[in-house]
């Protein structure tokens, strides 16, 4: 099937830390998918006369951007946003692992999946990095909630075998044989991936960070995700639990944990080294600046991983984060920089490189992230309820950019009016 889509569009599909004039617009725009891929972008009315059979969807009045893309999220913390006040460790115990232990009832792992999926769809995310959950049954359950949803989900079984509590603890046999079975059902299904998911190392022995190495050197092209320096006493025990390491990354990089297809979340304290070796190996690091905001784990050194060459994209990081918004994330993102000595002046374009093409790059996922011909049409359509505030800004604003600005500014979830991935409409707002 073929569609015309009408509207403005924006997207990043160079980036803009490293080009000028990264951000392309169209103000009356076209864009021509067949069979879920784009075809050929310009325009509307360039298109429409080289394809005058094409059924056009009028989608003037808001902005058309390429589907979000999460680079790290919890899935069993959808129903624990909200849990404000606490540090990090203080806020894993009492507030997500006692809701991640509920889990292991695979018909409330389905609810919390469904409710989960919901949430980031209807955000407008298309692609997530998922942490699923530390039961095989309920990542089972997520991944099949995701297919049913259309979303792109890159996720994994979460493993620890020490210092969370006894429930949500494994063992590296079992991490191995669980890891081994998911991977097979899923890796590589439909719009499936596999991450390998060792917690953090805080909560993972040496034997369980050597048998994920294992499921990765097995199963070439599986991704791998983690948390890193996070929040400083976290940072002090694992100094503690791995006496020889030269740091954090190093108690990954031992495990031979660390390559192209690592994401680690959060980065909030790196030492030069650390950068240097992310950078070397380019893997992503996940700025979550909602969550950094909200336990208090400090400002996202951007600079640094700049300077460094470390890449870096977006996560939500629910539910340490306050929602799935990545227009939120973006524009905390862009206070957080305002605010800190030597931050990184973050523009429209910054911000929408980050929260598309940067977790497509970081997931090696080369069929999304912009609306590039040849690639994936996922997309939202933002246009907000008439009479809002935003509403005002879009049909007021002198160019496609200050529109996109304002949407980072003041849009919310209830302004996602439709999202499609791979073409297949995958919400449409009530
Ligand atoms: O923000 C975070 N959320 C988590 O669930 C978590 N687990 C380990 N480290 C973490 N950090
Ligand atoms: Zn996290």
């Amino acid at each position: 099937m073929t569609t015309l889509y009408r509207a403005t569009f924006l997207h990043t599909p160079e980036n803009p830390f490293t080009h000028v004039d990264a951000l392309r617009a169209e103000s009356d725009g076209g864009l021509l998918v067949e069979g879920g891929v784009i075809r050929a972008r310009g325009a509307f009315t360039d298109l429409s006369a080289a394809h005058p059979d094409a059924p056009v969807t009028d989608l003037r009045g808001g902005l058309l951007l390429p589907g979000f893309i999460d680079t790290h999220v919890h899935l069993p913390q959808v129903r624990v946003i909200g849990g404000l006040g606490l540090p990090l460790l203080d806020w894993l115990d009492q507030c997500a692992l006692p809701e991640e232990a509920r889990m292991a009832d695979v018909a409330y792992a389905r609810g919390v999946a469904r409710d989960f999926t919901r949430g980031l769809v209807g955000a407008g995310t298309t692609t997530a990095l998922v942490f699923g959950s530390h039961f095989a049954g309920a990542v089972d359950a997520f991944f099949e909630e995701a297919a049913l949803t259309g979303l792109r989900a890159v996720a994994g079984l979460v493993v620890s075998d020490r210092l969370l509590r006894d429930e949500l603890h494994t063992t590296p046999e079992r991490a191995y044989a669980e890891g081994k079975a998911l991977i097979e059902r899923w890796h590589g299904v439909g719009r499936a991936h596999y991450a390998v998911t060792p917690r953090f190392s805080l909560s993972a022995s040496e034997g369980i960070l050597d048998a994920c190495a294992a499921l990765m050197r097995e199963h070439p092209g599986v991704r791998f995700t983690s948390h890193i320096n996070e929040n400083t006493r976290e940072i002090e025990v694992v100094r503690e639990l791995f006496p020889g390491a030269r740091d954090y990354l190093d108690t990954y990089e031992r495990a031979g944990l660390i390559g192209r297809h690592s994401v680690l979340a959060h980065n909030v304290h790196p030492s030069d080294r650390e950068l240097g070796v992310m950078a070397a190996a380019r893997c992503t690091a996940a700025h979550c600046p909602c969550s950094n905001a909200a336990l208090g784990s400090g400002f996202f050194p951007l600079r640094r991983h700049l300077d460094a060459g470390v890449h870096v994209a977006l996560g939500s990081d629910v539910g340490g984060g306050t929602g799935f918004s990545l227009l939120k994330e973006g524009l905390q993102a862009h206070f957080m920089q305002n605010l800190m000595p030597g931050g990184v002046p973050l523009s429209p374009a910054h911000l929408l490189y980050l929260a598309t093409k940067a977790g497509a790059d970081a997931l090696d996922l080369p069929d999304v992230g912009a609306f590039e011909p040849g690639q994936q049409f996922d997309a939202l359509h933002l246009a907000p309820a008439p009479g809002t505030p935003l509403d005002a800004v879009f049909r007021h604003a002198a160019s496609p950019e200050r529109a996109l600005a304002a949407a980072f500014a003041t849009g919310t979830p209830g302004d996602v009016a439709r999202v499609w991935i791979g073409g297949d409409v995958a919400h449409t707002r009530a």
